[in-house]
């Protein structure tokens, strides 16, 4: 792993393309960062090129010559990231939470003059959690009340979670679709904040507590029965199979891409 001018790579093909993908990884020293680079460099056809976190120069990333940049940061620098990264022409792959319609907009906005640039956004690259989204949208409309309970490590700065919220989204747009109404509420909470966050409709509850990693379920409750939806990763990599798809997927998808599931044939 180098910071400077990347050396010639030993096994480059004929064409000239390296044999292995420059992978860079923002965010490098934290509980994500320092998993994706452990799987960077167990995976034969990826090389780790550079490894950036706070405080480090964003320009290692470009220098390094990585085709490919791994963002697990923090939902305040992740613009930052991804603006730099596509002015660059460097893929990135983005497991950071935060985003919104807002934010996913401009970042197309940004790849529309780099057609050949490919951005992935993922709020869960786990892919349990990604199949339970999609069970949870397919069983939204024959249940008329949904409520969703994520349950985190104490340390995490966002909440509810991004996955939280994006099952969230789903679930109302495919009761949208479906002609159901909001799920009934009992909106005289005695307490503010007992009924959980409002997201597009649904409540969401967040839990934090010592000893857990990334966890949700989706509770959906119809006359007479409840159907419980839930996810567990219990450690974290869980995620990296997802994360090394994404890696070895993005340059061949331009534009941006949000979630993993289409990477995934679903
Ligand atoms: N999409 C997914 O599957 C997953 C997403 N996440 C999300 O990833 C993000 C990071 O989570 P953790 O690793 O638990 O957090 P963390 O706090 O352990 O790591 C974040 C790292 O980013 C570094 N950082 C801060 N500013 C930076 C900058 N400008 N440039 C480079 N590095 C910078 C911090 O120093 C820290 O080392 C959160 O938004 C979290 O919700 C976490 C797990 C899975
Ligand atoms: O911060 C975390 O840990 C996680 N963040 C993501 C989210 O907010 O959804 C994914 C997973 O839940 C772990």
């Amino acid at each position: 792993m180098t910071t400077g001018t990347p050396a010639p790579d030993p096994q480059a093909r004929a064409d000239g393309e390296p044999s292995r993908i420059p992978v860079g990884v923002l965010g490098a020293r934290g509980r994500m960062g320092t998993e994706v680079v452990k799987a960077v460099n167990a995976a034969e056809d990826l090389e780790l090129v550079a490894m950036v976190d706070e405080g480090d120069w964003l320009f290692n990333v470009a220098d390094a010559g990585a085709q490919v940049v791994v963002d697990f940061t923090r939902p305040d620098v992740v613009m930052d990231n991804i603006r730099f990264c596509v002015d660059h022409d460097i893929h990135c792959v983005v497991g950071t939470t935060g985003f919104d319609e807002q934010r996913l907009a401009t970042v197309a906005e940004w790849l529309e003059p780099k057609p050949s640039v490919g951005v992935v956004i993922a709020p869960n690259f786990g892919i349990g959690a990604i199949l339970l989204m999609r069970f949870a949208q397919e069983a939204a409309r024959f249940f008329p009340s949904t409520e969703i309970v994520e349950l985190h490590h104490p340390n995490k700065v966002d909440a509810p979670s991004g996955t939280a919220a994006r099952t969230a989204r789903l679930v109302a747009a495919a009761r949208r679709d479906a002609g159901l109404p909001p799920p009934p509420d009992a909106t005289t909470d005695a307490l503010p904040g007992a009924r959980g966050a409002d997201v597009d409709g649904i409540a969401v509850h967040a839990v934090r507590l010592t000893g857990l990693v990334a966890h949700q379920e989706v509770l959906m409750g119809a006359a007479g029965e409840t159907l419980t939806l839930r996810h567990d990763s219990y450690d974290r990599a869980s995620f990296m199979p997802g994360v090394l798809l994404a890696v070895r997927e993005v340059g061949r998808r331009p534009g941006l891409t949000v979630g993993l599931e289409s990477f995934l044939g679903l």
